[in-house]
């Protein structure tokens, strides 16, 4: 099958070498092409230029993208989209003045869910999962990373990882596993949390790795939840069946889990809204992709990543959504690019580098996605009739998407 795209008012992340990811102050440079074409064969880019050079004359479907901008789908790097329910009375309790934190305190927040996630069939977490990915594929996420992290018993986790195993087999499309069973200690194991993390390394570990359920491990390294010492166990047992960490760090406190994450090889390190220089110095030099959430600030009324720091620094920094039921109830990239703008002050290029190359990067798929590239995966979004790209971070909460392409077809 063969897909013509002409008329491309611009065609932004063309790359004609593989990049895999970009850096400091080239983030500020987003290669494009205006008035273009992309030409897909089967699932794949063959080829793209200028209309003035277009030497294809046929195709088994022709697009006209007049006034409209093309570009790479996004890279959701985290996310936890396999959960059950919603936690939509907290939302309220917060806004009647209770914290974050003095819900998890009283046994809500993480174990709220995963008690509904624990008492939910596999069947009905499927369903649930499934309705929220199709949703964020037509909001142009064409590649996601899920986490576990809800289940918190050997059997619970095992079967938020196999509902996003099916997922994965049901979509054809790039879905990364993450197991995070020590995402927050249960109520069972309260005096005992040394007790848990044996659970999560002695037990679930090994039957995750068996069962061949996800590629990457991660853990809340954070105050009230793990300790460095537990990071540090769980990453060093990990090791043995070759799970890459990608870890929860900084979100309200930073105390030294960047550097723990670095010194690991962790392919990213993500929240990062307290930052200090320490961690920035920790990350220069490294290959772990730094991770914000702006949709989480956004909801819990929490900083922002300090990306300009980030950047400023020469770092690369990816943006994700952390699609979640607790503090972030929203899997749209496109929310989260606007908010890098408006509220971390990257500009339209950054923001659309962290949210396609760098994405890919933190989710181990710079080969294959992120940007417009011979050879990469036909994943693409073909935005409404707009002036220029600048619109689509600015337009906040309109819906400038037409078209998303996955492997090659219009879903
Ligand atoms: N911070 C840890 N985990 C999730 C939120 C968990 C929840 O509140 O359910 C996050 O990344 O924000
Ligand atoms: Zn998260």
């Amino acid at each position: 099958m063969t897909t013509l795209l002409i008329n491309i008012k611009q065609l932004l992340q063309v790359r004609e070498t593989n990049v895999s990811k970009v850096s400091g102050a080239d983030m500020k440079q987003l290669p494009m092409l205006e008035n273009a074409y992309v030409y897909l064969v089967d699932d794949k880019i063959a080829s793209f230029g200028l209309m003035a050079d277009i030497e294809i004359a046929s195709a088994d479907t022709i697009i006209d993208c007049t006034n409209k901008v093309v570009l790479p789908t996004w890279c959701d790097s985290h996310t936890h989209l396999v959960y059950a329910g919603n936690r939509a009375q907290e939302f309220v309790d917060r806004i009647n003045g209770l914290s974050y934190e003095e819900i998890a305190n009283r046994g809500g927040g993480i174990l709220n869910s995963a008690k509904k996630l624990q008492e939910t069939s596999e069947d009905a977490l499927f369903e649930q999962s499934a309705t929220r990915l199709e949703n964020v594929m037509h909001m142009g996420i064409g590649a996601i990373e899920i986490k576990s992290g809800y289940g918190l018993t050997t059997e619970a986790e095992l079967k938020m990882l196999r509902v996003a195993k099916r997922l994965k087999e049901i979509y054809n499309f790039p879905i990364k596993t993450t197991f995070l069973g020590a995402h927050a200690v249960p109520a069972n194991f309260k005096e005992n949390q040394d007790g848990y993390m044996d659970l999560v390394i002695n037990e679930m570990l090994p039957k995750v790795a068996e069962e061949n359920l996800a590629e990457y491990v991660d853990i809340f390294c954070e105050k009230g939840y793990f300790t460095l010492e537990d990071t540090e166990r769980l990453l060093q047992a990990a090791q043995q069946y070759k799970l890459i960490p990608k870890i929860h760090v900084n979100q309200f406190n930073a105390f030294g889990g960047v550097a723990l994450g670095v010194q690991y090889n962790a392919l990213s390190v993500d929240h990062l809204e307290e930052l200090n220089d320490e961690d920035i110095q920790a990350l220069q030099g490294s290959n772990t992709m730094p991770v914000a959430l702006p949709s989480c600030s956004y909801f819990l009324s929490i900083p922002y990543t300090p990306a300009r720091k980030i950047i400023d620094a020469g770092l690369p920094i990816a943006l994700a959504t952390d699609y979640n039921p607790g503090s972030t109830p929203s899997g749209n990239m496109n929310f989260v690019v606007s908010t890098a703008c408006i509220k971390m002050k990257m500009t339209p290029e950054e923001a659309i580098n962290a949210a396609t190359i760098n994405g890919a990067y933190a989710m181990g798929l710079s080969e294959t996605h992120g940007s417009i590239t011979q050879g990469k995966a036909a994943n693409l979004i073909i935005t409404k009739e707009i002036e220029s790209f600048h619109v689509l971070p600015y337009a906040f909460g309109d819906n400038c998407i037409d078209k998303v392409l996955i492997n090659g077809s219009v879903i």
